[in-house]
């Protein structure tokens, strides 16, 4: 049986996290490359926790340059079982005020410029990600009961730096139906994916993106300081859902865990050594 441990990725804004027991920031190597920082390892009323900081301590990485595949094999490395990301996000319901959260239960990749699989030439596979984040760790944020919460919303994921125009603002809300949007949780809930790793996202709402007629254009400063506001409320949450998920960790109920059973699709003598080596983490116990 395996035991759980709980990865959290801090985004803009959350750069670590406290109260952990036996705290300590601890370097890990990955052949995908470097992770955007040391991970911070503890343990949270006995629970394992390991927390990375998707744009380093001091926000050094931008959603372009942030190895995501790096970040993934690494968490993976050192046991992280689910991952809980927390990210800030523009809105697109007049409903989904700053301020609030919302559990994200799909999203539309808009990303390009980014490595978005383990996978490739000398070992190819096709994982289903039709249901991107876990039912399971959503339950676990929803139960938590922190106010502002929304259960469930499409995450529109764009290359960025610069924040969308008027016409993509309208579009990605009147015909894409989209509820919020962010630069960086795709390809990050594609490669957890791969890397059989349960995903969540709490989107913490920071602005009205630039489709609202009474709020204008994102302004950065305005989205740092309600980001700030959020970051004890993004604590309190971790601090609620981190305990429950602990212990002997049964199979995901919806497979999470067993995405690369049947994914794979190079035959084993048409493998290449060098990237199954680098997949060892990821893909080991298929491989
Ligand atoms: C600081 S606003 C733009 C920035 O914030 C979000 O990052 P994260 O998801 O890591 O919180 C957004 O995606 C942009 O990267
Ligand atoms: N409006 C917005 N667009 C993209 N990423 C964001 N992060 C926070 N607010 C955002």
């Amino acid at each position: 049986m395996t035991q759980a441990m709980i990865g959290i990725i801090g985004g803009s804004g959350l750069y670590a996290i406290d109260g952990l027991e036996d705290a300590e920031w601890v370097s890990v190597e990955s052949p995908w490359g470097a992770p955007s920082d040391q991970i911070l390892r503890g343990r949270l009323a006995g629970t394992p926790v390991a927390f990375l900081p998707r744009h380093g301590r001091g926000h050094r990485h931008s959603p372009t340059s942030i190895n995501y595949r790096a970040n993934i094999d690494a968490l993976k490395r050192i046991g992280v079982t689910d991952i809980l990301s927390f990210s800030a996000c523009g809105s697109f319901r007049e409903e989904m005020a700053p301020g609030d959260f919302v559990l994200v239960d799909q999203f539309i990749d808009r990303t390009f410029g980014r490595e978005k699989s383990f996978f490739g030439t000398g070992c190819v596979a096709h994982v289903s990600v039709a249901e991107p984040t876990c039912a399971r760790l959503r339950a676990a944020l929803a139960a938590t009961g922190v106010e502002g919460l929304h259960d469930g919303g499409t995450y529109l994921a764009m290359e960025g730096p610069q924040f969308s125009t008027l016409a993509e603002s309208r579009l990605y809300r009147e015909q894409w139906g989209c509820d919020v949007i962010g630069m960086t949780n795709m390809p990050e809930a594609k490669l957890a994916r791969e890397a059989e790793i349960c995903y969540a996202t709490v989107a913490m709402v920071t602005d009205y993106d630039s489709w609202h007629p009474d709020h204008g254009e994102v302004d950065i400063t305005s989205i740092l300081k309600t980001m700030h506001d959020n970051v004890d409320k993004a604590k309190a949450m971790i601090s609620a859902a981190v305990p429950g998920l602990g212990g002997t960790r049964a199979p995901c109920p919806h497979g999470c865990d067993r995405a690369l059973e049947y994914a794979i699709i190079t035959a084993p003598e048409a493998r290449d050594p060098a990237l199954l080596a680098r997949l060892d983490a990821v893909a080991g116990r298929v491989l």
